[in-house]
């Protein structure tokens, strides 16, 4: 038995080969917010309420319109295949069973339709995109995601070039192995794989408007720290945030995400989420205080996943849950609706 997410890191760094895990694990240039997103949240100090008398909490929300049991959703992480043989549909059938939702990557090593698939009628299922030069390329995506039955398409924006991950060009990993590719980008023109991936220097509010006139689906804008942003994303008319800094894989020395989510959630009146660094239960309760309307976890479902497939995934979100229920109970809340920002303050060491 795995105690916390930590334990499954170990459990998946002695299973995965080099190159795997620190492809997983790793983070921009010297890895400064890579490490700061988890030790932000030790600066943060809960401050419980007490004998509420609640005897049961309910750790249910609705986002999108979508009910999720619990107010963490699975962020997009590519090339699953490369911790489990099953990949993304082992994820999509360990999400489906936790009632939350699975932000797939436009990089999933399964395509889009097959995780929906597995995932069955119960599964929440948001495709994530890199806007593509192309914009055919762009429109052929967003139709995968339509006819998979995506509920919400997720545009990251963190990313007008690829951060340099120090542990990949000393890995020599730039590629996936053979019998892996990345399976959204089949038939679109490219033969390589990762590289048919490409990011746009250029990226602009346009492509934002030019992706919102390609679907009736809700954008969702993953990437954004700066609350001026989160502004004029809603007049962009977006349906919902996610405040990150790609787990500290893009600009290293970004602000840790807890850090600034507040600023974010406080400027604007759509649903905002935050990824990056979240372990434990009480980081999500401390996230829920200062404005999330619900977290992602990165690393974590690798991990699960890369220790013992779709079970892994599911006892990593199996424990998550425990763990928020027991925070709730022990900050006096009955239900994720009643965290409020003065249960949590900056610790003074
Ligand atoms: C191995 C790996 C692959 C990722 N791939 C993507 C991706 O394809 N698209 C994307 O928007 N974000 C991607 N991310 C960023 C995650 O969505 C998320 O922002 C980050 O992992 C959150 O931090 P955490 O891992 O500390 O939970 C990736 C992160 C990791 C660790
Ligand atoms: C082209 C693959 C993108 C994966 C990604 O976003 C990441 O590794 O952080």
């Amino acid at each position: 038995m795995r105690l916390s997410v930590r334990e499954f890191e170990a459990l998946a760094r002695d299973r995965l080969p080099r190159y795997a895990y620190d492809f997983f694990a790793g983070g921009a240039d010297d890895e400064v917010t890579l490490r700061a997103n988890e030790n932000a949240f030790t600066r943060l100090s809960l401050v419980p309420r007490v004998l509420r008398g609640h005897r049961e909490r309910d750790l249910g929300t609705t986002l999108l319109g979508a009910r999720i049991a619990v107010p963490v959703v699975l962020s997009p992480t590519a090339f699953h295949r490369l911790a489990h043989p099953e990949g993304e549909r082992a994820t999509a059938r360990a999400a489906a069973a936790a009632g939350t939702v699975m932000i797939a990557s436009m990089a999933s090593t399964v395509p889009v339709g097959d995780i929906a698939k597995a995932g069955g009628d119960d599964l929440v299922l948001w495709l994530q995109i890199y806007v593509q030069p192309d914009a055919r390329i762009t429109r052929e995506l967003v139709g995968r995601a339509e006819d998979a039955g995506c509920r919400a398409l997720v545009v990251t924006v963190d990313s007008p070039v690829f951060g340099r991950r120090e542990r990949d060009h000393r890995n020599g990993f730039h590629d996936l192995p053979p019998g892996m590719y990345c399976e959204n980008m089949r038939d679109l023109g490219g033969q390589r794989g990762v590289r048919d991936i490409e990011m746009v220097a250029g990226l602009s509010w346009d492509h934002v408007d030019e992706l919102a006139a390609m679907t009736g689906l809700p954008i969702v804008l993953k990437g954004l720290m700066h609350p001026a942003d989160a502004v004029t994303a809603v007049a962009h008319g977006v349906s919902g945030l996610v405040v990150s800094n790609h787990g500290g894989r893009q600009l290293d020395t970004a602000a840790a995400t807890i850090d600034v989510l507040a600023g974010v959630a406080s400027a604007v009146g759509v649903p905002v989420l935050v990824d990056g660094g979240i372990r434990r239960g009480t980081d999500v309760v401390k996230a829920l205080a200062l404005g999330a309307a619900a977290v992602g976890i990165g690393r974590p479902v690798l991990w699960g996943l890369a220790a013992r497939g779709g079970e892994g995934v599911s006892e990593v979100l199996a424990l998550l849950r425990e763990e928020i229920d027991r925070a709730l109970a022990l900050t006096g809340c009955a239900s994720v609706h009643e965290v409020t920002s003065d249960l949590v303050r900056e610790a003074r060491c």
